[in-house]
């Protein structure tokens, strides 16, 4: 650590221990804040090890430097954490791997099917399952109630049929919740903070955890080979979901002249497989969590939830659902989707990258080899950056016209939800549009209580920022879907 901080002059940060590394500098559940905490001292790039791990680990709270990292091609490769060895033995899918010309070529044909579902059939999809959803909840009596399970189950819904085209009535319940729990214990491995990724040598041990990975791994590589046949069987050529889009592949050919042949031959149907799990994982937890996190904010501030109500009245049928066909109408609505993904900031840290070769950022070499987090959460909730930080006030986003401000305005300066530079979030164009649904659906449909006394918006955080524990009572309007 000396060499590192004072002759190679890596960010500073805390002296490691034996072992822990920094560790005993963060407070576990709570990371965003104690490192928010740590830039008083060490300022808005800082270092520390997680764990025993050969090399520092880099954390930015600035947006003008992770602009100029995330611009960099040397700083967007992603980590090889040891959980991936486990859960992506064919190779790693779009989130976890480096960036490169498969990387372009999986995200441009995966960007392509999302705008293709976006604009054919998800208003309808996700109204579907909101439908559902709503009358679920309400069915189950006016108490208090902890949603975070329906709201899961959505989100599975959403996403299942975004990547493969199917809905819940496709499934057992028992298939459902053996999806659902090998989602979650997949999902565990993306955190620093496993621990195969903090001692990797688990990985090579016949122990308990790593005989569960391996079995989720073989159960999901036969589920997507069998909606795969399936899509093969009934293919017409539309893209309906992303598997549709990974068919066509297959079948047709993708435009793949500027890949050489070498890289040609990594786009098999297994690398295809990888890229379609990373989204399904990313979808449905990034889905959940932000669902959850718009209950909690609308529940808490009621203010804010009758102001999007009083917008729907003077704008859209109340007795029909809105679909997205009303974003533009609907400027407080919208403004309240930015909001809460700022006050939220669901990523927390954001999503690990790595440097491909030394670097220079502010002063400081980040070598190569080194893992990057960005604290979004604090660059969203600070009050350098933000005017009333703790207040949510989806007004921020609106001109004195009360329209959406541009994005060239100020106050997307420090705005990142999706990430900056030229490795953001896939799904951005998706969780846009399901979150407005969300939004000004349960807004139409129910008044929103939260019953828990939760004094701020703050959450745990590992790999992502999820809300606190709530209970939430929801009435049912009149309108109805
Ligand atoms: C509110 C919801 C969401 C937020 C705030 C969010 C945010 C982010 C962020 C910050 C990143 C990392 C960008 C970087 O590396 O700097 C990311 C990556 C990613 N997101 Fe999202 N996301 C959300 C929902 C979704 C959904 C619904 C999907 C899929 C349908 C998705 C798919 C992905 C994928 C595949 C990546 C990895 C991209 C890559 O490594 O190239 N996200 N997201």
């Amino acid at each position: 650590d000396i060499y590192l901080l004072y002759i190679e002059k890596v960010p500073p940060g805390p002296i490691s221990l034996p072992i822990i590394g920094g560790l005993y500098k963060l407070n576990s559940s709570k990371p965003h804040l104690k490192l928010q905490q740590l830039t008083k001292r060490y300022g808005e790039i800082m270092s520390i090890r997680f764990g025993p791990s050969s090399s520092r680990t880099v954390i930015i709270h600035n947006t003008k430097f992770v602009q100029e990292l995330y611009n960099n091609q040397k700083a967007l490769d992603r980590p090889d954490l040891p959980f991936f060895e486990l859960i992506t033995p064919h190779g790693a899918g779009i989130g976890s791997r480096p960036y490169d010309k498969i990387w372009m070529l999986h995200t441009r044909i995966v960007k392509l099917a999302l705008h293709k579902v976006c604009q054919n059939s998800l208003s309808e999809k996700v109204m579907e399952t909101f439908e559902v959803l709503f009358n679920r909840l309400n069915e189950k009596g006016n108490g208090p109630q902890d949603i975070a399970i329906d709201l899961k189950l959505a989100s599975l819904d959403i996403t299942s049929s975004i990547c493969y085209g199917f809905h819940d009535d496709d499934w057992t319940s028992d298939q459902m919740n053996l999806l659902l729990k090998d989602h979650d214990k997949a999902m565990s491995g993306l955190s620093p903070f496993n621990p195969i990724n903090i001692f990797p040598f688990i990985k090579n041990l016949p122990v308990r955890l790593v005989k569960e990975i391996k079995d989720i791994t073989q159960r999901r590589d036969e589920l997507n080979q069998r909606i795969y046949d399936r899509h093969v069987e009934n293919y017409t050529g539309e893209v309906h979901d992303v598997m549709d889009i990974i068919v066509d592949v297959m079948e047709n050919g993708y435009n793949t002249s500027h890949i050489t042949d070498s890289q040609k031959k990594q786009m098999d149907l297994k690398s295809l497989f990888m890229t379609l799990t990373c989204l399904s994982m990313a979808g449905i937890d990034n889905m959940q969590s932000i669902m959850q996190w718009s209950v909690l904010v609308l529940g808490k501030h009621s203010s804010v939830a009758e102001k999007i109500f009083m917008e729907l009245q003077q704008t859209v049928a109340m007795d029909t659902s809105v679909t997205t066909e009303s974003r533009q109408h609907l400027p407080y609505t919208e403004a309240c989707v930015y909001e809460i993904l700022r006050v939220s900031s669901i990523t927390g840290l954001g999503v690990p990258h790595i440097t491909r070769e030394d670097i220079q950022v502010g002063g400081y070499k980040i070598t190569k080899g080194t893992q990057i987090f960005t604290n979004i959460w604090h660059i969203h909730n600070n009050s350098h950056n933000w005017t009333d930080h703790e207040a949510v006030k989806p007004e921020r986003f609106l001109d004195s016209n009360g329209q959406l401000k541009l994005k060239s305005d100020e106050i997307f300066k420090n705005y990142l939800p999706f990430g900056l530079g030229k490795r953001t979030c896939t799904g951005e164009v998706i969780i846009l549009n399901v979150l407005f649904l969300f939004v000004s659906n349960l807004v139409r449909t129910q008044t929103i209580k939260i019953d828990n006394h939760i004094s701020e918006l703050i959450g745990n955080c590992d790999m992502s920022h999820k809300p606190p524990a709530y209970k939430v009572t929801l009435n049912p309007r009149v309108c109805q879907f």
